[in-house]
């Protein structure tokens, strides 16, 4: 998925009308939030009172808001809480926030209605707390859902199509992202790779697969990676400006040679330049599509070839 607007730096940090210098969430009871509620009710201004309940800011440009271990709040205390909100969100859009994030504990679960009448919606819910979100940036909400694990897939083709990445490390990559749901591997390289770059291609196969636990892009959860190799069929790059600073072919001995690689993308072009020399059905994992037992519908099935001696067994 290309990302359409760059991420503030976090230098930039998300405030909200009135605070002062922490960017931290609330400290517990009788600081914080209960503070900044009798500062609300006794100065009657909509914000001024909360002073210390900051947004956080995200490497994508969003802001996020923790709201645990105050207070469970009474009803005036849930309008001054609805007030400091419009005034917060009305200020993080004027600073360009793509999004909030807001956590709410189970027990102050009434501030979720109070967000909700906002615009907020509910992204995910964990044993002691539930997250809401709300999308500020242009066009529609373009925030992941939550992840029960998470698939990536990328795409190469001999000559490679190749990202020098904005965000987290800056070195070349495959270009790739996340599989929307129900969407087979092979199409999701082929959609991200020309979403990303401009080219379009044919899937070919599996080179490899990635599992990593507690991914921070994935919400803690696990993420599987994969890494397709596609035929292209169009050579012209047209990048996504957002979510990359540079998109070239690369020469595969260049690419298993740099530094400025990721070891996945090392490892593959690696591998790429044998399957390259030595023929692509040493590397392969391909595709085969059978009927589903229980649906009646096709799954896909991949796989090392065959023999056909093997294949055609009864
Ligand atoms: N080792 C490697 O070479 C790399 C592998 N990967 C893998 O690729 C997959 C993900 O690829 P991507 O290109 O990141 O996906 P993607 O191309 O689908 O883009 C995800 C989009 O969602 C946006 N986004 C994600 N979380 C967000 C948030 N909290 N708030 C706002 N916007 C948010 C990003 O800015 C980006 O525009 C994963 O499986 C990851 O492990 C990603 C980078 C490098
Ligand atoms: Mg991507």
């Amino acid at each position: 998925m290309p990302a359409r607007r760059p991420a503030l730096p976090e230098a930039e940090a998300g405030t909200a009308p009135g605070a002062a210098a922490s960017r931290c969430a609330m400290a517990g009871p009788g600081s914080g939030l209960l503070r900044a509620l009798r500062g609300a009710r006794g100065r009657g201004s909509p914000a001024g009172g909360w002073a210390g309940l900051r947004g956080r800011p995200d490497k994508y440009g969003g802001v996020s808001v923790e709201l645990a271990q105050l207070p469970r709040p009474r009803r005036r205390e849930r309008a001054a809480f609805g007030r400091w909100l419009r005034a917060s969100v009305a200020q993080w859009q004027e600073e360009g926030r793509v999004a909030v994030w807001l956590h709410v504990p189970i027990l102050q679960s009434r501030l979720a209605a109070v967000a909700a009448s906002q615009g907020f919606t509910f992204h995910h819910a964990e044993s002691g707390s539930a997250t809401l979100t709300r999308w500020l940036g242009e066009g529609p909400s373009r925030l992941p859902g939550y992840a029960t694990h998470q698939l990536g897939v990328a795409g190469e083709s001999h000559r490679v199509p190749c990202e020098h990445r904005a965000s987290t490390v800056n070195a070349w990559k495959f270009p790739g992202g996340l599989s929307n749901p129900g969407e087979d591997i092979g199409d999701t390289a082929v959609r991200e790779v020309f979403e990303e770059t401009g080219i379009k291609s044919e899937f070919k196969s599996i080179l490899s697969i990635r599992q990593q636990h507690q991914h921070p892009g994935a919400f803690g959860k696990s993420d599987m990676y994969i890494i397709c190799r596609l035929e292209p069929s169009s050579f012209n790059i047209n990048f996504c400006q957002q979510e990359c600073l540079r998109c070239e072919w690369m020469d595969l001995d260049e690419l298993a040679r740099t530094k400025h690689a990721t070891p996945i993308t090392s490892n593959v072009a690696k591998l790429l330049l044998y399957g390259y020399r030595e023929g692509f059905d040493k590397i392969d994992i391909t595709m085969r599509e059978f009927p589903a037992v229980y649906t009646g519908r096709f799954y896909k099935l991949y796989h090392r070839e065959l023999p056909k001696s093997y294949r055609n067994m009864t």
